[in-house]
């Protein structure tokens, strides 16, 4: 379903350079309540800049970032309306955790009553008691989280919430993300991975080098997940032809064999049942359709020709 609602968090030509470079450029996008939103990009993008400039803790060269039509530092009650966690949070590591709570409690209005629940909804009552400084990442990650949700806020923005968590984590952060837009809220959620945040949401938002190079719901990125068929055999023109008279397209591709041809938008049974009524032999017919996590990652690679993210080789 397509968000009908106004957005919770706009975010319009927003650029921040530092020096001479631009490591947020012109970005806009928008974050609607009841809904899930990815905000991905490789490591570098801009991605916790924008977060920080959406959240009043860098200030933008230009553009706005707001929430319905205010900036952060306009709201009038920030702490209840929104909740962060972001990357680089910083705990201090002689303070236990419930400690940690009880100094951000008073700003949202957050009774001893509401930390007891989030130490036990996010699983560290255990570890009340104990020092931060001596958390895994995944136990910070999990007090972060219950900092964030002090003020019950409308809207919740994590920077890459799955770090350090194991799989189990992982899997209550799906469910819980999910069940949280389902009230009504608006989550912002950033990840460099698709696919540890892609059974979670229902947007997504990809840039790389600051700048915005998707946006648009999970399904019409699933859409763009088309298919390919790679047949090979010896008689190629035959099939050429073929593909031609069916208006099938032929993926391009010089360095490949003449031997073979890359189909797309067509089932492989399609291919195989035309070239067996038109005689044609054929030796392979292999259907290839690519995972969201492979579409995300041609189109930050397409945008990064030098990044070392994800598709190719293991260098040599
Ligand atoms: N205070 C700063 N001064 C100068 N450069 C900065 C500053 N903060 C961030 N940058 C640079 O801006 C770029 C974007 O960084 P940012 O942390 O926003 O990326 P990101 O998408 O969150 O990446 P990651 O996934 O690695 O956290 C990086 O090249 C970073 O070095």
């Amino acid at each position: 379903m397509e968000p009908t609602t106004a957005p919770a968090i706009s975010i319009r030509s927003l650029t921040k350079r530092y020096g001479a470079r631009e490591v947020v450029s012109k970005l806009s996008f928008d974050v609607h309540p009841g809904r899930v939103t990815g905000f991905l990009g490789p490591n570098g993008a801009g991605k916790t800049t924008t977060l920080r400039m959406l959240l009043g803790l860098a200030r933008p060269t230009s553009g706005s970032a707001s929430f319905g039509h205010l900036a952060y530092a306009d709201l009038p009650d920030p702490g209840k309306l929104v909740g962060a966690s972001i990357a680089a949070d910083a705990f201090h590591p002689g303070r236990t955790a419930r400690d940690h709570l009880r100094v951000y409690a008073p700003a949202v209005g957050a009774a001893e009553r509401r930390i007891d629940e989030l130490l036990g909804f996010l699983g560290i009552a255990d570890a009340a008691q104990r020092r931060v400084g001596e958390f895994s990442t995944g136990m910070r990650q999990r007090l972060s989280l219950a900092t964030a949700l002090l003020g019950d806020p409308q809207v919740l923005i994590l920077d890459e919430p799955t770090n350090g968590l194991d799989p189990e984590g992982i899997a209550w952060l799906r469910e819980f993300l999910r069940a949280y837009a389902a009230r009504g809220r608006a989550v912002l959620v950033s990840s460099h991975m698709l696919l540890e945040v892609q059974q979670s949401v229902d947007d997504v938002v990809v840039i790389a080098r600051g700048t915005l190079i998707h946006a648009s719901s999970l399904a019409d990125l699933s859409a763009m997940a088309v298919a390919t068929v790679r047949v090979a055999g010896p008689d190629m023109a035959g099939l050429r032809d073929l593909a031609t008279r069916r208006g099938w397209t032929i993926v391009g591709g010089s360095h490949r064999a003449a031997s073979e041809l890359e189909l797309r938008g067509i089932g492989a049974a399609a291919v195989g049942k035309a070239a067996f009524d038109a005689g044609i032999e054929l030796h392979e017919l292999v259907e290839n359709r690519p995972s969201l996590e492979d579409v995300f990652l041609q189109m930050v690679s397409a945008a990064e020709p030098d990044s070392h993210v994800g598709v190719g080789q293991v260098p040599s």
